[in-house]
């Protein structure tokens, strides 16, 4: 059985709970060999050394974090984990730096890591290079990220796959922002009737937005996720040195808090009008995009324009698009789906969950 524990049950770790409910509920598959020991937010924590049950694990906020949970301590949480017999899995469901840059301690007391957050991958490359170290070892621990990339879109697989069969990545390039595509598919197209701050706004109540919605449209969530595919790919890249176009207007850069910025927004709306009445002047539509380009070394993070008949111009809801053109591959393989929102994330931890699941029951078997 894996243990997993869980920190941030916020709206992606609340649809994973909600998904390995169902599962365990469904006479549909066989039986998970995935169990929830641990949940730890904010404000309060609960470890247990036998699985909560299913019926806690529906009503969690109230039957497990509730009013008897002990007060938050993340370093107990962990030290509680680590010393539970069998393979443990944290899967860190924050956007925390200061919870990423503890990964290789965890790693180091055997416990495996599952994760959407993106910080551990694209900040410096010191922490990047010593959990990729740390966790190369075939018998383990692991460390998947798959909703880091694309949301639970097969991004980083395939492209690990690409890599480790010998394939050269030429270029990755693509849309890869759930929020920043639905903003322009929805706003940037002839007859379009909402405005910019409205989209934003819709982004944000669909679940697609980072916690600050600043951090996707100054452009450093797609920069992060450039970042990651960079490395995976062999490059020495960082979000420190890339070009990065930040869409964010000057005089909401400073504002204090995301729903001050959010309240603010719609005062530059005839902005983001102009940008976009020019771009359709033009026959083309507003488009952010991300290049990872291994072989020029241009790779970049900008708002681009594209004529109506590009595949970018055609994108639908928070669909993300990214297109691997490799030696293998000289027309890009190409994969699009839904690249934000909490089920679709929640479906890549998941599928992470399995697959360490499977190595773990692997492992066992040669023994
Ligand atoms: N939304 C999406 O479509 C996607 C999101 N992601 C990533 O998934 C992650 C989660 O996003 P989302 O669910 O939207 O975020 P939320 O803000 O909804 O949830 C974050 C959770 O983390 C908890 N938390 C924050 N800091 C700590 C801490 N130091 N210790 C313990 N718990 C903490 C919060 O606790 P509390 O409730 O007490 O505040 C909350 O439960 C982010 O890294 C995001 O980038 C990745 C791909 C897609
Ligand atoms: N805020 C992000 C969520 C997924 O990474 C996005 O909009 O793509
Ligand atoms: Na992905």
């Amino acid at each position: 059985m894996l243990k997993v524990a869980i920190i941030g049950p916020g709206l992606v770790g609340g649809a994973l709970l909600e998904q390995l409910v169902a599962h365990a509920k469904s006479q549909f598959f066989a039986t998970l060999p995935i169990s929830v020991v641990g949940l730890i937010n904010s404000k309060k924590m609960a470890v247990t050394p036998t699985p909560f049950p299913e019926a806690d694990l529906t009503n969690w906020k109230a039957a497990i974090l509730g009013a008897t949970a002990a007060p938050a301590n993340l370093a107990s949480f962990v030290e509680q984990l680590a010393q539970l017999p069998g393979p443990v899995a944290l899967v860190d469901c924050t956007a925390s730096d200061s919870v990423a840059s503890q990964y290789p301690s965890w790693l180091t007391k055997g416990l495996s890591i599952v994760t959407p957050n993106k910080k551990a991958f694209s900040n410096d490359y010191a922490l990047y290079h010593k959990i990729k170290e740390i966790s190369s070892s075939p018998s383990g621990p692991f460390v998947y990220h798959e909703s880091t990339v694309g949301a639970g879109l097969p991004v980083l697989s395939t492209l690990n796959d690409l890599v480790r069969t010998g394939d050269r990545i030429v270029k990755i390039e693509g849309i890869f922002s759930g929020t920043l595509s639905y903003l322009f598919n929805n706003f940037s197209i002839p007859g379009a009737a909402s405005t910019f701050s409205e989209c934003v706004a819709v982004a944000k109540a669909s679940g697609y937005t980072e916690p600050d919605p600043r951090d996707d449209l100054n452009g450093m969530d797609v920069a992060r996720k450039v970042t990651i595919l960079g490395r995976c790919a062999g490059l020495d890249i960082g979000t420190d040195t890339l070009p990065v176009e930040n869409i964010v207007p000057e005089a909401l850069r400073t504002v204090t808090t995301a729903d001050e910025f959010m309240q603010r927004l719609p005062e530059f709306d005839e902005h983001f009008k102009e940008l976009n009445e020019q771009a359709l002047a033009a026959g083309s539509v507003l488009r952010y995009v991300g290049l990872v380009d291994v072989r020029g070394g241009q790779s970049a993070v900008k708002l681009m324009r594209y004529s109506l008949d590009h595949p970018f111009a055609s994108l639908k809801g928070s669909d993300n698009i990214i297109a691997f053109t490799t030696e293998r591959f000289p027309n890009p393989l190409i994969i699009q789906g839904a690249g934000a929102g909490d089920d679709v994330t929640a479906f890549g931890i998941f599928s992470d969950l399995i697959r360490i699941a499977e190595r773990v029951g692997l492992q066992r078997v040669h023994l």
